[in-house]
């Protein structure tokens, strides 16, 4: 008996790129494609969120393998994403040029030395990308991430709402993250409305604010318990009350907040000893502004942004599309909160305007 041979064609799920009605390809460059702008780049290319991935790094071998191992992964997981190489120039035309470059630090260099390295790198690649395209958004991933967004925006020429960074969004979600497993909640998650949102905004690193009295669970306000100017008793518990019967209320009091400052600067710590870079989360997230500054819905998110009243950028809530930033999204504070906020913006102006002198 002959036995029928069949063959399996095996469909890729090709998922659709984003599109806004408009047939014009949607193509995101990276400049500076290391750990960071590999990460940005593989998290682009598995959701699909562009026609077009536009490669830059002056590291040319390190550039044509990236972009082998990319399209690698757009074979594998029937992206819509093409990977090529592109100089600066043609970055500049794209939709979205995401700026992940990084150098290392020379032995003995201080921190001010290597930043102000960095940001002579910064100004050229930003001379030689203009003029920019018409439409074109720029997302600064590249650390200290607030000087070099502030920087980007002035050196850019183009108009505030055309020039981002990825902040302190990063920090949020995991804070938030720690919280909600604190507090037995659900985590936090783009789809999911039953989870916690704890932002962290102003200036990224050791001096930004956890806002906790913006605390939200499932979209509703947390109780502030513990928190001054808006100090209300505790009700003690009565004494038939049993933990069964009336389950503790989410509220990020004074030791919950500890406790969860705690664990992420553990989580940053074991991260970063155990790996020395920590390019993946950051390079979802970086994929995640870019899918929603294309997606056009007005997605609120955590970015650094131009904020006029300081004359420097930092992290704060916006909508996002295809146009950039479409709306702030301004967050009441508590009086000491926004001292905190006022005193780190502050600092940063002063620190930009030495290097401003120092150049
Ligand atoms: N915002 C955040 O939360 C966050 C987190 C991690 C890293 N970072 C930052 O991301 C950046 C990249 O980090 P990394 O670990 O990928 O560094 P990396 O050294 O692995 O990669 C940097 C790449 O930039 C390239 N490059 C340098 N100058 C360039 C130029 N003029 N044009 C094009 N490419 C150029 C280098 O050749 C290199 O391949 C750093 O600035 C780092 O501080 C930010």
């Amino acid at each position: 008996m002959s036995q029928q041979s069949k063959v399996i064609i095996l469909k890729p799920p090709h998922p659709e790129p984003i599109h806004n009605g408009s047939s014009k390809p949607h193509r995101i460059a990276i400049i500076g494609v290391g750990d960071v702008g590999a990460a940005v780049a593989n998290a682009l290319i598995l959701r699909s969120v562009a026609d077009e991935l536009l490669i830059n790094d002056t590291d040319s071998m390190l550039r044509e393998a990236q972009i082998c191992d990319l399209s690698d992964v757009s074979y594998v997981c029937g992206s819509r994403t093409r990977v090529q190489a592109a100089t600066h120039r043609e970055a500049g035309q794209a939709d979205i040029v995401v700026i992940t470059i990084g150098s290392r630090h020379f032995r003995g260099e201080t921190n001010m030395q290597h930043t102000f390295r960095k940001l002579s790198t910064i100004r050229s690649v930003i001379g030689s990308m203009k003029p920019f395209g018409k439409e074109t958004i720029l997302v600064v991933v590249a650390n200290p991430v607030d000087i070099f967004t502030s920087f980007v925006y002035k050196l850019s020429g183009l108009p505030a709402t055309r020039v981002m960074g990825s902040g302190t969004w990063l920090d949020s979600i995991r804070m938030s993250n720690v919280l909600a497993e604190k507090t037995k909640v659900s985590k936090s998650h783009a789809t999911e409305p039953n989870s916690i949102s704890l932002p962290i905004l102003g200036v990224s690193g050791k001096s930004q604010l956890v806002a906790w009295s913006t605390t939200s669970v499932g979209n509703m306000p947390a109780s502030t318990d513990g928190l001054e100017a808006r100090t209300q008793p505790s009700p003690s518990p009565s004494p038939s009350s049993s933990p069964s019967s009336t389950p503790p209320p989410v509220t990020p009091n004074p030791t919950d907040r500890e406790a969860t400052d705690k664990e992420c600067n553990y989580r940053k710590d074991r991260m970063l000893h155990g790996k020395g870079k920590i390019p993946l989360g950051i390079g979802s997230l970086a994929a995640r502004i870019c899918e929603s500054i294309l997606s056009d819905q007005g997605q609120v998110c955590l970015i650094s942004q131009y904020q006029p009243k300081w004359d420097c950028c930092f992290s704060s809530p916006a909508a996002l599309g295809r146009t950039g930033i479409v709306k702030t999204v301004e967050i009441s504070l508590l009086p000491a909160e926004w001292q905190d906020l006022e005193e780190t913006a502050k600092e940063l102006k002063e620190k930009l305007d030495l290097i401003h002198e120092g150049q």
